[in-house]
């Protein structure tokens, strides 16, 4: 049995870069960004008028000067006039390029227009003010976002002014989610009274969408020869296999078994940890093997602390650990590291963790009241309230 730490930096060592490949900018979103954006122009790509008021030359105003024959309007959209005499306005509306020889805008509401000449109204204007001037939030060429970044709403907008319509993202890896036992049926089956629905597929199903992976999945009975043939297949279809069950010490846990004989390299089978000891890690030159353990909040917790960090560190995202405080004191005696479910809530600014009450790794109900699992490190036994903790959220 091998340690958390342990585990996953032997997952991490076996991240796999799965390439690039190039999606319509919409289809972007939750993916990972494989090359720096750059300004195709300055922002803003010319001098743009921010209010909607009239534009004048700010030495007329300083001379003073408060009354502007108007010579025209410059609207958004149409190309950039020029005032004819500087002792004259244009009339200019927001998102308009600065007319040529003007400078200063000042606002409708503090102007009079009567008969074709603008009456300044107040005593205090500044020089080019209402302008925000070309170039000045980004300069051509500039890198706007950098690559391994997550892409978000508010990428798609900096995508789209630039012209981006497709563009560079990280491939997805090719996932099988394959679920084992007997005692499984359908979700839409009714069980007899021996029998259980599946879930851990569909939860895995989920929890990889959230990465804007897709996946396959596949349910096999505990018979080895047939799971030997469809592993077998699956092994040279997929990038990576993600199993539910079948990994302990059960007369029909044959998957290590199973693996050992198809060739699959063992990493490490049982982690110090609870929920979720049983599981294994496996890879062949193709493919990665992640037999999680069956009872659902142990397949949950698995996920998370595991396939995560290796899609993370196989994309090149880069991610940051989170913690939190803990809101209650715990006592766990094993000497196994604790993924303990929590509800997160904010006090006084930070983050407090509230242990949520469970009836162990079968009980998946109980996730729905949690957000959070916090991991409680395996040398203590007694966690005390306001210690922090590492967090892996769900919601
Ligand atoms: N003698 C031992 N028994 C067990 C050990 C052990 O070390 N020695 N470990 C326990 C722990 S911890 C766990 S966790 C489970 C894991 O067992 P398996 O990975 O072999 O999983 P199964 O036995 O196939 O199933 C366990 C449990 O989960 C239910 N299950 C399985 N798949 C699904 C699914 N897709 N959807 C919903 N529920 C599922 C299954 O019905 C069982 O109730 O082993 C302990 N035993
Ligand atoms: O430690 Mo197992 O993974 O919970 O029931």
């Amino acid at each position: 049995m091998i340690l958390v730490k342990d585990a996953k930096d032997i997952i991490l060592n076996s991240a796999y870069n799965f390439g690039v490949e190039e999606v319509p900018f919409l289809k972007s979103v939750g993916r990972i960004l494989k090359e720096n954006i750059l300004a195709d122009r300055d922002f803003p790509p010319f001098n743009r008028v921010s209010m909607d008021g009239i534009c004048i030359d700010f030495n007329a105003f300083k001379n003073g000067q408060g009354d502007f024959k108007v010579e025209g309007i410059q609207a958004a959209g149409i190309e950039q006039m020029t005032l004819q005499n500087k002792e004259n306005c244009i009339e200019v509306m927001t998102g308009a390029v600065l007319p040529n020889n003007a400078n200063t805008v000042i606002r409708y509401e503090d102007v009079t227009l009567k008969n074709g000449i603008a009456t300044i109204n107040i005593n205090k204007i500044n020089d080019c003010q209402n302008v925000h001037a070309k170039g000045k939030d980004r300069k051509v060429d500039d890198v706007l976002i950098s690559e391994n970044k997550i892409i978000s709403a508010a990428e798609i907008g900096v995508l789209a002014t630039v012209g981006k319509s497709t563009v560079k993202v990280a491939k997805q890896p090719k996932v099988m989610i394959v679920s084992t036992g007997d005692e499984l049926v359908g979700v839409n089956e009714i069980p007899l009274k021996h029998q259980i629905r599946r879930s851990n597929v569909f939860t895995l199903v989920s929890l990889l969408e959230r990465l804007k992976i897709s996946s396959d999945t596949a349910h096999i009975t505990d018979d080895k020869p047939i799971l030997k043939q469809k592993i077998k297949g699956f092994l040279k279809d997929y990038d990576v296999l993600l199993f539910s069950g079948a990994v302990s010490k059960g007369k029909y846990d044959f998957l290590p078994e199973v693996f050992e004989e198809l060739g699959i390299e063992k990493l490490f089978h049982k982690v110090a940890q609870r929920p979720g000891k049983p599981f294994f890690y496996g890879k062949t030159n193709e493919c990665n093997i992640f037999g999680f353990p069956g009872n659902p909040i142990s397949t949950f917790v698995n996920c998370l602390a595991y396939f995560y960090p290796w899609y993370y560190k196989s994309t090149g995202l880069e991610t940051e650990e989170e913690t939190a405080i803990l809101g209650e004191n715990v006592s766990f005696k094993p000497n196994l590291e604790f993924f303990l479910q929590v509800k997160l809530k904010s006090k006084f600014g930070h983050l407090v963790a509230f242990p949520v009450k469970g009836n162990g790794s079968g009980d998946l109900a109980s996730l729905v009241n949690a957000d959070a699992f916090i991991q409680l490190p395996n040398d203590k036994t007694e966690f005390k309230t306001g210690e922090n903790y590492p967090i892996i959220r769900y919601r």
